[in-house]
């Protein structure tokens, strides 16, 4: 059985493949915060932007099985160009939910599989494009994949004590807040002055899409 928050049909935003048609399937739950707001102040992830919290958001649901779940998430992708079929798995905390058999079944329904994961957890094999964001508090044990991707700053999680980890590509995204602005800024510094890091913004919310 797999709870899924929202499934949707948008640009990535972030990182590498920003720009890039994909579909988002958030799943339910965290491991490191209940998605609780009384609950933000004491959790290992205090700055999440996102409501991951039960399966009443667009399209939504509880999957009985991995072909189901698959099939739903083909049903968004346009019907007149088959080509390039890209899937982001996030949540929540995708790792918790995704397992071989909705790999296999993702993969069998012709999509290349992102995921979007904190790192604390174990990943199935077959994912085809990894980013890891690490969070200062939570032990990473996936150190190696396509993307890191950093949200800064966070003061106990410094880049230079990721930069020596197995990742195709290094990324600073400012934290959305009340001080993004000042955030970003120091986001463009810690680039310009450390050059294997680059620049992520979140897009879409600039254009206001999902
Ligand atoms: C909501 S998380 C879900 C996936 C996974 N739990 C994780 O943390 O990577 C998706 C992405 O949004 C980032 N993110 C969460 N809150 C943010 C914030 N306030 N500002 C910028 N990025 C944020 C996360 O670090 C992660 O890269
Ligand atoms: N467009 C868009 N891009 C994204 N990249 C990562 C997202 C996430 O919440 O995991 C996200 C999201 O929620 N929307
Ligand atoms: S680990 Fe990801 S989903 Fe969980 S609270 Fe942090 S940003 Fe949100
Ligand atoms: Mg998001």
């Amino acid at each position: 059985m797999y709870s899924v928050k929202e499934i949707f049909y948008t640009l990535q935003g972030e990182g590498a493949q920003a720009g890039r048609p994909s579909v988002f399937c958030r799943f339910t739950g965290c491991n490191l915060w209940s998605g609780r707001e009384q609950d933000r102040s004491k959790a290992v992830c205090d700055f999440c932007d996102t409501d991951f919290i039960g399966t009443d958001g667009q399209n939504g649901g509880k999957f009985a099985t991995a072909a189901e779940l698959a099939a739903r998430i083909a049903s968004f992708w346009p019907k007149q160009d088959s080509q390039r079929r890209y899937v982001v798995c996030t949540g929540g905390e995708p790792a918790l939910q995704l397992d071989e058999a909705l790999i296999d079944a993702l993969h069998e329904e012709g999509f290349e599989i992102a995921i979007e994961t904190n790192g604390t957890k174990p990943l199935p094999a077959g994912i085809d494009w990894i980013c890891v964001s690490p969070k200062a508090d939570a032990e990473v044990i996936i150190t190696r994949g396509h993307e890191l991707k950093l949200v800064y700053p966070q003061s106990l999680a410094p880049p230079e004590r990721f930069a020596d980890l197995e990742f195709d590509n290094f990324y600073l995204q400012p934290m959305d807040g009340p001080l993004q602005g000042q955030y970003t800024r120091r986001c463009i510094d810690y680039c310009l002055q450390h050059p294997r890091w680059q620049l992520s913004l979140q897009t879409h919310k600039m254009l206001g899409i999902d």
